[in-house]
């Protein structure tokens, strides 16, 4: 029993150590979190409602873990070709995609649950 909490717990701190890694050493994974910060800032300006902080937060969540996965296949793409390979260029292009959806996606999400607020906030001026 003692084992099975143990291995629990070394689970926690790999996934923990995956993604301190992801924070250091991707500039977009970086940028991805300042994103975040500024739509939770506005979310709690604007007092955005408990549907709207839903759909906000799965969106960070999205964008966030599919850099997530991106960086881990460009890391297994970098191991398995070093070398110049199509292949190589067109699996970490699909990842790079991936992320790209994701990320207009999320936009499209902050812009609908965004603008009429601003625009609340323009009028009540
Ligand atoms: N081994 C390779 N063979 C062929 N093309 C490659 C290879 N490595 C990278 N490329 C091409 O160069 C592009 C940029 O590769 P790179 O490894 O710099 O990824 P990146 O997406 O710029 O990484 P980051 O997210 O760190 O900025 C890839 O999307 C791919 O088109």
């Amino acid at each position: 029993m003692d084992s099975y909490f143990k291995k629990r717990y070394n689970s926690f701190k790999f996934a923990f150590k995956g993604l301190n890694s992801a924070v250091r050493s991707e500039p977009h994974m970086r940028l991805h979190i300042l994103a975040a910060i500024g739509v939770i800032v506005a979310g709690i300006i604007f007092r955005v409602t408990k549907l709207e902080w839903c759909l906000l937060a799965g969106s960070i969540g999205l964008v966030i873990t599919a850099e997530i996965f991106n960086t881990a296949i460009e890391t297994l793409t970098n191991l398995v070709s070093p070398q110049h390979n199509p292949l190589a260029g067109k699996t970490k292009d699909l990842a790079a995609g991936a992320v790209l959806v994701a990320a207009i996606t999320a936009a499209i999400v902050g812009l609908i649950i965004f603008i009429p607020y601003m625009q609340d906030m323009v009028n009540s001026y």
